[in-house]
Parts: C-alpha cells; structure tokens; sequence
C-alpha cells in the first residue's frame, strides 16, 4: 500500500504520484483513500476531473462501489493551473482524457510545492498507451500500478476489453461496455 511521503523530502518539495491501471482495478478508491487522509492532515485538497466524463456525476469523482468527493470539473489542462491556487494537494482522475499539456501542468503544480495526486488508465481498450498517462507515469516520484480480477480466469487483469462494436478511443461506459481480463484472457477473446 502507498504510504505519504517520508522525511527524506525536502519540506518545501512538491511530488508526482501517478495511480494506473484498468478498469475496476481501484484507482478512484485508492485516490479517495488518499484525498481523506490528505483531509485527515488538514491538508487544503483540490480535485479535478476532465467534464468529458459525465458517467456518474457532474461534480463528484466517483468509484465503481458509489464512494465519492466532490470534484470541479475542467474543460482542459490550463484550467486546473488557473484554478489550484493556495492549495496543498491536487488530485485530477480520469487523466487519459486530458490533453498532453497536463504534463507540464504536473510539472508546474510540483515546482510549486503541491502534492499532485494523478489517477487513469494506462491502456485504451486496444491495449494501447492512452492520452498523457505514459508520459505521467514517466516524470512521477511515485507510480502505483493496481490491478483489478480477470472476470475470465480470477487471475489479475490489467486490460480493459470493450464488449461493444465502437472503434472511437474515448467511449464511457461501465460494466456493459467494459470487462476487465488477464494477459491470456484478453489475447483469447482478441483472437476469436
Ligand atoms: N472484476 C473486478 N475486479 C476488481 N474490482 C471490481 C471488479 N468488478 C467490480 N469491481 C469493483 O470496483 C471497485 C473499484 O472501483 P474504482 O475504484 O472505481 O476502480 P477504477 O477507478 O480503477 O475503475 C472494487 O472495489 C470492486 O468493488
Ligand atoms: C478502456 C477505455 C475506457 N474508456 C472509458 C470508460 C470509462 O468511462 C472510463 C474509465 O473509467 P474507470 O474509472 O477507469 O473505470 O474511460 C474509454 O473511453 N476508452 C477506452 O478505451
Ligand atoms: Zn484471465
């Protein structure tokens, strides 16, 4: 499990952690879990999310099990810049739906000295490196890579298969579009 920064850090360092994986693997729950116990520290948090994902709620990240905090939703990355002032921590979910620019937003919040929390999919339903997320995972002091169950074998899954005929990268969707398989499961299924 990630645990908060140690004392090695510098007290005025800001940070990059990046929280990737599939679908159903926890990410929005393990950036809540996070976010609380930022709040627990009375830490000022900020969340944002991109207003394209409009699957639960407007306002709130969400998780598959209805956990929830409020969020401000943001049409792009320059956005969040404006809009993260007098802030400790800084959380963004559904990154992969972020224009690249995010990067440099990361970059710029962390030279600050924010904590930046980043929670998205690695792999599009392709299994292809998805949005800003590679580049995120590549700059971050901290990757964590959660894992949900193959509902195929039981084993762990890190692809998202999409169970409809819709070819566009950016599709929301929930159990009916969307399951999570294992390496062997994902690679039947793609070859049948
Ligand atoms: N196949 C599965 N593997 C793991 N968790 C699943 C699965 N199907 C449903 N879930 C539920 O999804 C929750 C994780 O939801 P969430 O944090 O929103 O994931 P993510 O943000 O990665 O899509 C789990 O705690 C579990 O209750
Ligand atoms: C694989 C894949 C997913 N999406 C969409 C489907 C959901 O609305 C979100 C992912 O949400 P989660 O919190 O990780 O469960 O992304 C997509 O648009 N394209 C894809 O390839
Ligand atoms: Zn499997």
């Amino acid at each position: 499990m990630f645990l908060e920064r140690d004392v090695s850090h510098h007290k005025n360092g800001g940070t990059i952690e990046v929280i990737a994986g599939s679908m159903f693997s926890g990410k929005t729950e393990e950036l809540i879990r996070r976010l609380r116990r930022a709040k627990f520290a009375r830490q000022k948090v900020e969340i944002f999310k991109p207003v394209v994902d409009t699957r639960y709620s407007l306002e709130e990240v969400v998780s598959h099990d209805e956990n929830s905090i409020p969020s401000t939703p943001v049409e792009n990355s320059a956005n969040i810049l404006l809009l993260a002032g007098n802030v400790d921590v800084v959380a963004i979910d559904e990154a992969q739906f972020f224009d690249k620019g995010l990067v440099d937003v990361c970059q710029k919040l962390a030279d600050m000295g924010i904590r930046v929390i980043v929670a998205g999919l690695d792999m599009d339903f392709k299994g292809k490196p998805f949005g800003p997320m590679p580049e995120l995972m590549a700059i971050a002091n901290y990757v964590s890579k959660v894992h949900a169950i193959c509902v195929g074998c039981g084993s762990v899954a890190q692809f998202s298969h999409r169970l409809v005929s819709n070819e566009k990268q950016v599709l929301l969707g929930e159990k009916s579009e969307y399951e999570p398989l294992c390496r062997v499961c994902y690679n039947q299924v793609k070859n049948q």
